[in-house]
């Protein structure tokens, strides 16, 4: 019998390299991602920051199962990834609810493709919705819920499956800070119960560094590619909003704006180009 590779990471992209068809000048092809590699161990909290545009959600999409690489391999558990990533659940950036499903059958929806018997399927959505402080509310419409409601209805759904490697995609970056920071500790409470190893991307470098273990800067596009790695040396448990003021988050906040401030402009200075 196959032994379980315990030592590999969870999730291992491999030299990635991701070229596509420019959306600028169809005749011309732009490579966004270029020799990547970054892995995420079991247990593990890994940021993702760069600049806007960069390819943050690129990789996430490779890691997923979702968009197959030009050059590079993806491993899951020591394992090559065929097709999507089934041990992966994903919140994605934007909206994702079924707008013509109620809350509880938007966080069921997973489980009823799967096959799961409708009764536990029921049980367990009401669980989750309890989880993330939404007991009572299972019979919402997507519209009559507000947008930290739907984005923890969107984390139930994702954690429902229990999945072994969560994908995140900067899940929170539609919300006002007080309720962003509440579902940031939120999120940290669930992953300290369960320790599964998460990927997550973001633009903000202070939720990078609360939230993560470890913070991996990308480099401005084209051919982007991890220009820093950053382990974050602060206990846990952390409140998001306490911990900004502790000196060593300071301190590696100096350390990672040094690196990444520099890509910032230089993405930044790309955005103003197209626009103009
Ligand atoms: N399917 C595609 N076809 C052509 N170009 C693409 C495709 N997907 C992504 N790109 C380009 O690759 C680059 C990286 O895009 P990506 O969405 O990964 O960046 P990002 O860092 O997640 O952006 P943001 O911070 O705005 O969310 C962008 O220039 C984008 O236009």
């Amino acid at each position: 019998m196959a032994q379980a590779n315990t030592e590999a990471p969870a999730l291992a992209l491999k030299d990635i390299t991701c070229t596509f068809i420019s959306r600028d000048d169809p005749g011309q092809r732009y490579t966004a991602v270029a020799d990547t590699t970054l892995e995420v161990k079991p247990g593990e909290f890994v940021s993702v920051v760069g600049p806007t545009g960069c390819g943050k959600s690129t990789l996430l999409n490779v890691g997923a199962g979702l968009l197959t690489p030009s050059k590079g391999a993806v491993e899951v558990f020591g394992q090559p990834l065929q097709g999507i990533n089934q041990r992966a659940g994903y919140m994605f950036q934007g909206e994702a609810l079924l707008p013509w499903r109620k809350a509880l059958d938007n966080v069921t929806a997973g489980l009823q493709f799967a096959g799961v018997d409708p009764k536990e399927a029921d049980e367990r959505g009401r669980e989750w919705m309890r989880r993330v402080g939404l007991g009572g509310f299972e019979d919402r419409y997507p519209h009559q819920m507000s947008g930290g409601m739907r984005k923890r209805t969107m984390l139930a759904q994702t954690l429902i499956r229990d999945p072994d490697i969560i994908l995140m995609d900067e899940p929170f970056s539609a919300l006002d800070i007080q309720t962003r920071q509440l579902m940031e500790n939120e999120v940290l409470d669930l992953w300290m119960a369960k320790r599964k190893a998460v990927l997550f991307i973001t633009h903000d470098l202070d939720e990078a560094i609360a939230m993560s273990d470890r913070v991996v800067v990308l480099s401005a596009g084209p051919a982007t590619h991890p220009i820093g790695e950053f382990l974050i040396d602060i206990p846990r448990p952390r409140d998001v909003a306490e911990v900004r003021s502790i000196p060593r988050f300071v301190e590696l906040h100096t350390d990672i704006w040094a690196v990444l401030r520099d890509e910032v402009l230089k993405g930044y200075a790309q955005q103003k180009t197209k626009v103009a």
